[in-house]
């Protein structure tokens, strides 16, 4: 027989717990912050392109936002993927129900600022609790005027973004925009064809010159120290604090910075980065690729890698529903060594508790439109689609996935030996 008094006490205790995280002793209403409110009606809609009508409760900023709505598997790291430039024009949907538990802090930023469309999520932490913590989920978002959405059902959409594709949606505070306008603003929209690398870029030159802390350094190396130029179509800061860490000197040029000027720099690599958007809908960037290839080696990480793939004769194309996780397996066809690889962000808050490799794309490169010579390197175990390529005669090499993310082990993270570190 069940004992429903100590059934009662437990439950009760629950809720006396609840009540403290809500409202520690001497906390006033100002500070509390913006936790998920259980008794708050909802204010938002998200309506996507296949007509569907999603009622939600806002956190952030309000107003009326377009954009494509992808979902992302990690189940830590949101605040890199909120900075991960990566996702401009995208709303991301967590898949983990429980999202804000740790706040945000001043050490896990990918760039500057957040350029994703918005952010949907299951449950807004009532409590925010980590060392470094230094603000709210909440706050944050409000601050940088970024959309969030909570208490939705973040299962069901998932479930048609990947029976269907990802949608594009509106999401909206405004009670006076009627269901058929946002529907409307959702079809009339299109992620594809835009260029959004220009958006993000650095609008000049800079030096970049932090490497890895060193309570989180691995694999860091002294010596030899080379001269790169890194391409910035959006990048992260993890890439370039490990190449820091590796000894280079990295000059981070903008999207549109002439090839004649890179080579003119005399580096010893370039590194084309990762970025938002269609990699077919700037073909200024394909074409400084091509004048570099060749001349110096070069090295090109998800958007990177897609333009080099285009550069080399090759075409991308768009997938139903992306790859944006923390645990994609990717096999290295030359060592026959699976990596768990990460697809989109460094994890440096509580990384040990997940392995994964990071993924963040909606586009590929296809291997078969490749010209001879170009070998691909690395295969994605969940489709075969391909996750890096090489092109020795030319000094070549390429990774759809993160290689600098550290979502849980370094699997990625090759070292100077070019092997594995977990092996
Ligand atoms: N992380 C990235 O560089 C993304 C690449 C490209 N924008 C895509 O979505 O496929």
């Amino acid at each position: 027989m069940r004992d429903l008094w100590s059934e009662s006490v437990v439950f009760s205790s629950v809720l006396l717990m609840e009540h403290w995280v809500r409202y520690p002793i001497g906390s006033s209403r100002k500070t509390r912050g913006l936790a998920e409110r259980p008794w708050k009606v909802s204010d938002t809609r998200l309506v996507l392109e296949d007509g569907s009508v999603w009622k939600a409760k806002s956190f952030g900023a309000s107003g009326t936002q377009v954009g494509e709505v992808v979902f992302n598997t990690s189940l830590t790291g949101y605040q890199e993927i909120l900075t991960d430039p990566s996702y401009a024009g995208q709303f991301v949907l967590m898949t983990n129900p429980h999202i804000g538990n740790t706040g945000v802090n001043f050490d896990d930023e990918e760039s500057t600022e957040c350029y994703l469309a918005g952010l949907v999520i299951r449950s807004l932490s009532i409590s925010t609790s980590n060392w470094r913590c230094k603000e709210t989920l909440g706050d944050y978002l409000a601050k940088r005027n970024i959309m969030g959405i909570y208490d939705v059902d973040t299962r069901a959409i998932t479930r048609r973004l990947r029976e269907d594709g990802s949608l594009i949606g509106v999401l909206s505070t405004e009670e006076s925009k009627s269901d058929e306008e946002l529907l409307e603003m959702s079809r009339s929209w299109d992620i594809v064809g835009i260029d959004l690398i220009s958006g993000v870029s650095c609008k000049a030159p800079y030096e970049w010159v932090d490497k890895t802390n060193s309570d989180w350094a691995f694999n860091s190396t002294g010596g030899e120290t080379f001269r790169i130029v890194a391409y910035d179509f959006g990048i992260k800061h993890n890439i370039l604090r490990r190449l820091a860490s590796y000894g280079c000197k990295i000059t981070v040029v903008p999207s549109t910075w002439p090839a004649s000027e890179t080579l003119k720099l005399k580096p010893d690599g370039v590194l084309f980065s990762n970025g938002p958007g269609d990699p077919s809908a700037v073909p200024y960037a394909v074409e400084t690729v091509k004048e570099i290839l060749g001349k110096v080696p070069v090295f090109g990480i998800c958007m990177g890698h897609q333009l080099l793939g285009q550069a080399l004769g090759g075409k991308t194309f768009k997938m139903k529903f992306g790859h944006h996780g923390g645990n994609h397996p990717v096999r290295n066809l030359r060592t026959g060594h699976v990596e768990i690889s990460a697809q989109a962000c460094k994890f440096e808050t509580i990384g040990f508790l997940s392995p994964s490799n990071i993924y963040n794309h909606n586009y590929a490169v296809d291997p078969v439109s490749l010209p001879e010579g170009v070998e691909v390197t690395h295969v994605n175990l969940n489709d075969g689609s391909c996750a890096g390529l090489a092109y020795p005669a030319k000094n070549i090499m390429s990774l759809q996935y993160h290689p600098e993310a550290s979502p849980g082990p370094h699997d990625s993270d090759y070292g100077k030996n070019n092997e594995p570190t977990h092996l």
